[in-house]
């Protein structure tokens, strides 16, 4: 389709001259161009080193660069020393003598990069489950009401993409959400899409019941951490939320329904401006406790950084096991992407996000749209970690949806895409 189909990796590199390598990676201070590095994939060769002895901690006698990098990452700017040398000379810290050893030793010096990386991005899970949230919270904010037929052909579109999340559609008071009043008929036509999971998300008893007799297989219930929010959007406080869970989740267990739990408004609220991560933590808990399968943290107005997603996720790993824990951002200022790679780094491995950047909450004021799939995918790819979705396809379900809508889509990725393969076809 384009020479975005043909992304140079560090995979690749064995294959390459070393000069033109350094070429292409020192020119530009060390910025990828796109079309060299499109498709975000993954340039770390040997990531997953459980196999490979070239990441082998002790195995300094072999590579003594290791020795040397352990140093300098003691050393507060560490990081800072090391993208300045890398932007003048590649020489990632190193001293000049080491650097003429790695030019001697193409080998050697690819490993340097690769070590050196993977110092960056060790604690990153290597799969990455992504529940695709557009054809809910993606559309659930649009004013004009997008016909049910092009909602269930999206989640058509979704499926083919390799994803093994997909949040169909809610089932709430059509007089609160009039947008999501056809969930039914979403849902009949795309229950049975093989072994896909299609949660929806579900407020009372009176949701989940219909729900399942919608042919739903998993629900979602949404808690918040804000007592202005869960008022504002389910017309309850957090407490009596809490209790009308417990009561969907016993409904659920009967059937042997999962139910997935939403914590909104982790970092910030739009009334009650910072969210103490204690009381994110709180209600967690009570979700976890209850019976959901997994709590998905979302950051629903978007106002959060790693400044703050840190702490929140820290306290509230203090109470879920970090194996059962989402995150879900939007993408207001431009923080999604920084906040899930922290939040990766910390060890999660479930991301929520929605195609073409689609999302709001019609009771959040201030809420855009959640983070891209597209972008999360480029960027999982790009370091390595698994997903099982396939980009280019993602990229059409959101060319799709963005036509229908009558807009671009906000994706970085779709954009990018898009635009070079234009270019190309050209
Ligand atoms: C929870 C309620 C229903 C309470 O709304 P209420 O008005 O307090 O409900 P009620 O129990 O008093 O009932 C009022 C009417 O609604 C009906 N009703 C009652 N329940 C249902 C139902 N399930 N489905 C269909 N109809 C329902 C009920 O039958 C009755 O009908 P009437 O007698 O007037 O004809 C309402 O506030 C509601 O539907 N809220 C949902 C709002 C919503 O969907 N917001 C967006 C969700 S996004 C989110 O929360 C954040 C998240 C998850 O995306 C993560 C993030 O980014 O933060």
């Amino acid at each position: 389709m384009s020479s975005l189909e043909e992304p140079l990796g560090l995979d690749k590199l064995p294959s390459m001259n070393t000069i033109d390598r350094i070429q292409r990676f020192s020119s530009g201070a060390c910025r990828p161009r796109v079309e060299n590095l499109g498709m975000g994939n993954c340039w770390i060769e040997g990531r997953i080193c459980s196999t490979s002895n070239s990441c082998n901690e002790d195995d300094e006698e072999t590579f003594p660069w290791k020795r040397q990098t352990r140093d300098l990452s003691q050393d507060n700017s560490f990081t800072q020393k090391t993208m300045t040398k890398g932007r003048k000379s590649m020489k990632f810290g190193m001293t000049d003598d080491s650097f003429s050893d790695s030019q001697s030793s193409p080998k050697c010096y690819t490993k340097d990069l690769q070590g050196l990386a993977y110092k960056f991005l060790n604690n990153i899970p290597k799969f990455v489950k992504i529940v695709e949230v557009g054809p809910r919270d993606g559309l659930q904010n649009e004013k004009n009401i997008v016909p049910t037929a092009v909602k269930i052909e999206l989640i058509h579109r979704l499926a083919s993409t390799g994803l093994s999340v997909i949040e169909a559609t809610s089932f709430v008071s059509p007089k609160w959400v009039p947008q999501l009043a056809d969930a039914k008929d979403v849902m009949q036509a795309v229950n049975n899409l093989g072994s896909i999971r299609m949660p929806v998300l579900t407020p009372n008893l009176k949701g989940f019941e219909a729900a399942v007799a919608a042919g739903a297989r998993e629900v979602a219930v949404f808690a918040s951490a804000s007592e202005s929010f869960s008022k504002s959007n389910i017309n309850c406080s957090i407490e009596e939320s809490l209790a009308r869970y417990r009561a969907v989740i016993r409904a659920a267990k009967q059937l042997s329904i999962p139910v997935r739990g939403y914590v909104s408004c982790v970092v910030g609220c739009p009334v009650e401006g910072l969210i103490p991560p204690s009381k994110v933590a709180y209600v967690a808990k009570e979700l976890h406790d209850m019976g959901c399968f997994e709590i998905s943290l979302a950051d629903t107005i978007g106002v959060g950084t790693p400044g703050s997603v840190v702490p929140m996720l820290l306290a509230v790993m203090g109470v879920v096991p970090i194996e059962k824990l989402a995150v879900h951002f939007h993408d207001t200022y431009g923080q999604s992407l920084p906040n899930i790679l922290v939040s990766l780094q910390m060890g999660i491995s479930i991301v929520d996000s929605s195609v073409a950047g689609l999302g709001g909450c019609p009771y959040a004021k201030g809420a855009s749209g959640n983070v891209a799939s597209e972008d999360v995918v480029y960027m999982l790819n790009g370091i390595g970690v698994k997903t099982n979705v396939d980009l280019p396809k993602l990229v059409m379900a959101g060319d799709f949806i963005s036509t229908h809508l009558g807009r671009p889509s906000t994706s970085k990725t779709a954009i990018a895409f898009n635009r070079v393969t234009t270019d190309s076809s050209s």
